[in-house]
């Protein structure tokens, strides 16, 4: 079998086209034009390239985009203060705190500092806690993301295997709290699983968020099942010319896709969709502070 390649891409721009429309309205309407605050701490060079690209599109789709670039050893307490004004200012609705941050920083603190009808990213507590009792509440981006492709690639998840390999707090937790919310049967599986090459070949959902390049191969996947590629890792390409890089996930693209029934490629997948489900928060945020309907289909 060669598998349905799931173009995240296309995806993606079509989602941010839902985005612009209703940015629009909302400015004809309304008079509001919803805005987005990145904050990143330091020069880390991978984060300094999402920024940007985070930052061109929330214009392209007509919001406001605001960055504040803080220098690596900024003290907790003027981060904190950055925070609270964003918290305060009216015409942000969504803030953004780019992860992970410089060592001498509290990580939790300071998400949790983030006002929760702010919180773009889905990770304070009180969104954690949303999520797992079903509520409503801002869904993070990439497993968001995710579940988009998920969703419009199978007519129902209702009663499929799913396998996360990754607990992470920003990507393996809430994507199989989505997955369970979409009542499918949910595995986490993580560097303690045993026999995890078995866990996985049970599984008709696959989604990888591990780091590690191309460490599910297609011997670990059952025949027709759907991957979805959550890894971003630049590896050496030196058939490309020397010092060149790179992107993979990771799943070993080819021979998972022998195998598979459907799958997310690296670049093109994941990526473009947690941009694009970055943009359709901010929306949300602002319409739900504004007390005015929320676009559809883009919240989980
Ligand atoms: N496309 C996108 O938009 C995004 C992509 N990413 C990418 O997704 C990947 C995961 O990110 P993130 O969740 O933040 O990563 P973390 O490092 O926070 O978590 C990795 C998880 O993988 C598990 N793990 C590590 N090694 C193994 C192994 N050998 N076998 C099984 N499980 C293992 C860890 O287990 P344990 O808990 O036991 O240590 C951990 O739960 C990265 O490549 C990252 O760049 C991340 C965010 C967004
Ligand atoms: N608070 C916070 N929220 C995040 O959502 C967050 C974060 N911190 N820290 C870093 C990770 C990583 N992340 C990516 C987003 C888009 C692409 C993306 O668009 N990737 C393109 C390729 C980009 C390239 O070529 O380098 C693609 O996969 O096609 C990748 C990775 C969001 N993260």
């Amino acid at each position: 079998m060669t598998a349905t390649v799931i173009d995240g891409k296309a995806f993606a721009a079509k989602v941010r086209g839902q985005v612009a429309d209703h940015v629009a309205r909302l400015k004809e309407d309304h008079g509001i034009t919803p805005g987005l605050a990145v904050v990143l701490v330091g020069e880390d060079p991978a984060s300094q390239v999402y920024v940007r690209s985070k930052g061109k599109m929330t214009v392209e789709v007509g919001m406001k985009s605001v960055e504040h670039r803080l220098d690596a050893e900024t003290s907790e307490e003027d981060l904190l203060a950055v925070v609270k004004s964003l918290n305060a200012d009216p015409e942000i609705h969504g803030i953004l705190v780019q992860l992970p941050l410089p060592g001498h920083l509290n990580e939790d603190l300071v998400i949790n500092s983030i006002d929760p009808a702010k919180d773009v990213d889905g990770f304070h507590i009180s969104n954690v806690g949303l999520l797992g009792t079903g509520q409503k509440s801002m869904v993070p981006c990439t497993p968001l993301g995710c579940l988009m492709m998920l969703r419009d690639h199978h007519e129902s998840l209702s009663g499929l295997n799913a396998v996360v390999i990754g607990r992470s707090n920003i990507v393996g937790k809430p994507m199989a709290q989505l997955l369970l919310g979409d009542s499918c049967t949910v595995t986490i599986a993580h560097s303690r699983t045993k026999d995890i090459q078995d866990v996985v070949r049970g599984a008709d959902v696959v989604v990888a968020a591990v780091g590690r390049p191309e460490m599910v191969t297609g011997d670990w996947i059952k025949p027709g099942a759907t991957v979805i590629d959550v890894g971003i890792n630049r590896i050496n390409a030196p058939e490309k010319g020397e010092g060149k890089t790179r992107l993979v996930g990771d799943c070993d693209y080819e021979s998972c896709a022998e195998v598979a029934g459907a799958i997310t490629p690296v670049p093109g997948g994941v990526g473009p969709m947690t941009i694009a489900c970055l943009l359709a928060n901010t929306v949300t945020a602002c319409c739900r502070a504004n007390g005015l309907a929320e676009p559809e289909g883009l919240t989980a």
